[in-house]
């Protein structure tokens, strides 16, 4: 299910200082960017999204995803999903096994849940690689699965961590397009965290400082 991500005058302060003021709505296809010197409060929104913010931030305002107040439910269920730098694979489980583990356990039987695995492969153009190793895969093609993996959990909303960070400039580019057109096929509201003009610019929405001031690139 998708629909829009409303941030309604969402506040966050530690001591005196405020370090996150958004107030906006997120589409459905819709990737917000966020930028901001380090220790601004950028990944203190995505936390307070994701329902994982730390106690020393007082927090006031809603989270609205998909008509749903998720403000004070915990991370497991809020069905907002999390793509970050150091995403891993589990070492131990074949490519297949990663993907299968992130289904609902909504989704039931066998043949069912290989069938979803089967078509994000084919999403991911890696027909064929269920069985393989992750220690076997390129950096490219992990960062596809590491996406897929997330969509397979089925969220409402993505947030985006500096997903790109780690990745050599040619291949940045490409998985940059892979993620943002998997992010408009799947209609999905995102909040994308980078340092990268580039990556703001390609995501092609709103750019804002976590305070919530307009950002030209
Ligand atoms: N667990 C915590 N407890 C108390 N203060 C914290 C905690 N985590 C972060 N902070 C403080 O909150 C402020 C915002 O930090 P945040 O991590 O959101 O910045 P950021 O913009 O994501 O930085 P970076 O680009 O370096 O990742 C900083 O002043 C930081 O020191």
């Amino acid at each position: 299910m998708t629909g829009v991500l409303e941030l309604q005058d969402l506040q966050i302060t530690q001591g005196q200082t405020r370090v996150v003021a958004l107030d906006l709505t997120i589409a459905p296809g819709e990737v917000l960017t966020i930028m901001g010197p380090s220790g601004s409060g950028k990944s203190t929104a995505l936390a307070a999204i994701m329902g994982t913010l730390a106690p020393a931030f007082r927090t006031t305002g809603r989270v609205i995803l998909a008509g749903r107040d998720i403000t004070t439910l915990p991370p497991h269920l809020r069905r907002v999903g999390l793509l970050f730098q150091d995403d891993v694979l589990f070492p131990h489980l074949s490519v297949g096994a990663n993907l299968a583990f992130a289904l609902p356990p909504s989704v039931k039987g066998r043949i069912a849940r290989r069938a979803l695995v089967d078509a994000a492969l084919d999403q991911a153009d890696l027909s064929g690689f269920a069985a393989r190793d992750p220690a076997t895969l390129s950096g490219g093609q992990r960062a596809r699965v590491a996406l897929m993996r997330t969509l397979l959990a089925q969220p409402c909303a993505l947030l985006l961590d500096e997903p790109f960070s780690r990745l050599d400039a040619g291949l940045r580019a490409q998985i940059r397009s892979f993620v943002l057109s998997r992010i408009r096929k799947e209609g999905l509201p995102a909040v994308l965290v980078t340092h990268d003009p580039e990556d703001a610019q390609a995501a092609g929405g709103r750019v804002v400082t976590p305070l919530g001031i307009p950002v030209k690139l």
